[in-house]
């Protein structure tokens, strides 16, 4: 038998939609075992020079692209024939890009959300986006919806660093048996029927990520850090069992897991944002600054409104909210945050 990471599958064929850092890197995962594989990104002119260059200079430098990966600027390739579609674009525009997948879908296909997110305006998960959009569709049926989450920086996966994650579908047993399509020697896959569970631990910690990143850009230390950890694991919470989610997974890698890394480690995107904000940088010029995306600053105002509409005390994502969209002094946010009336935990 062979080892899971050496696998040959030449017979199966994966989509993954964004050729962005994240998606480049869990196409060249899942090359590698030996699947083919066809990445689709949105700009014709980067697509050729992921052809031409065989790397992601752009979002993914350094990492060869194996063999069987194959760049494409058409969808319908990477649709076609797929037994599991990797869905990694950006919240902002995962609608757009899953209402031209729907007509190339196949009965009985999966598609796995790698997207850490929530939509603005309908406040929904990716799963829900997805969900939504099919119910409006009648001509395919049976279409298995999952979400792959837990802490995996890109850069760090596509270097084959021991990474472990975290893959859900409503059905544990789908769960189970796609946790074998990206399972590798070192990616281990957990499985979870949790989805609500897994999607908003994910989305979420990138706020609690820019949080930290103030903190730290204000010159606080390793107390603050440990605190705002701890007690936006606790928004998080709050906010997903409200939502019906598992208690358990946010003490898992979706959760404290992905917290951990996103807060503390210096190649979160979401991290770095609050680090220049707190160093005195205005939102706009950290916006300006960035040619990757931080899905915690869009999420930030989709949570705001999910947290007054349900009606749920969330006081880390309120203070970051009212940086990023109301100007307001970093100083004067963690003064308003430990100054509030108190509290048991
Ligand atoms: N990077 C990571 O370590 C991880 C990221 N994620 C999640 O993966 C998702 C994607 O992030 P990531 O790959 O890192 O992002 P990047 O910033 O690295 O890349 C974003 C990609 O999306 C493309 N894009 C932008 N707008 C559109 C659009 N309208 N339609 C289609 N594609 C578009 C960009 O193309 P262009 O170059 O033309 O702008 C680019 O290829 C996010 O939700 C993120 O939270 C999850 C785990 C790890
Ligand atoms: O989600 C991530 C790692 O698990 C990546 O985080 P950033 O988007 O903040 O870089």
């Amino acid at each position: 038998m062979f080892p899971m990471g050496k696998m040959m599958n030449k017979s199966i064929k994966i989509g993954v939609i964004g050729a962005g850092s994240w998606g480049t890197a869990l196409a060249i995962l899942l090359a590698k075992k030996g699947y083919l594989v066809n990445l689709w990104g949105h700009n014709d002119s980067h697509v050729s020079r992921l052809s031409k260059d065989r790397e992601n200079r752009k979002y993914l430098p350094g990492i060869i692209f194996p063999q069987s990966l194959h760049p494409e600027s058409e969808l319908d390739p990477c649709i076609d024939g797929a037994d599991t579609v990797v869905m990694v674009v950006p919240s902002h525009s995962y609608r757009t890009v899953f209402q031209k997948i729907i007509p190339l879908l196949s009965d009985n296909q999966r598609i796995v959300t790698a997207v850490k997110g929530i939509e603005n305006d309908t406040l929904m998960t990716m799963t829900q986006v997805m969900e939504q959009e099919l119910a409006c569709f009648s001509g395919v049926q049976n279409i298995g919806l999952g979400v792959l989450s837990g802490p995996s920086f890109a850069e760090e996966v596509a270097r084959e660093i021991p990474t472990a994650v975290t893959l859900g579908f409503k059905d544990i047993e789908m769960a189970k048996e796609v946790q074998k399509i990206f399972g590798t020697e070192y990616f281990r896959v957990y499985a979870s029927s949790d989805m609500v569970g897994l999607e908003i631990s994910a989305a979420l910690k990138n706020i609690i990520a820019i949080a930290t990143g103030v903190c730290d850009g204000l010159g606080y230390g390793l107390n603050t850090r440990a605190a705002l950890i701890t007690r936006g694991l606790a928004e998080i919470t709050r906010l997903g069992t409200a939502l019906k989610a598992d208690v358990a997974t946010f003490s898992g890698l979706s959760g404290m897991g992905d917290l951990i890394l996103t807060c503390t480690g210096n190649l979160s995107r979401n991290r770095n944002v609050g680090l220049k904000l707190g160093s005195g940088k205005s939102i706009e010029q950290v916006k300006s600054e960035m040619n990757m995306v931080a899905e915690g600053i869009k999420t930030t105002k989709s949570v705001y409104d999910l947290a007054a509409k349900m009606g749920i005390e969330m006081p880390i994502l309120e203070q970051v909210y009212n940086i990023i969209y109301r100007n307001k002094n970093c100083s004067e946010a963690v003064k308003d945050l430990l100054n509030r009336e108190l509290k048991v935990e």
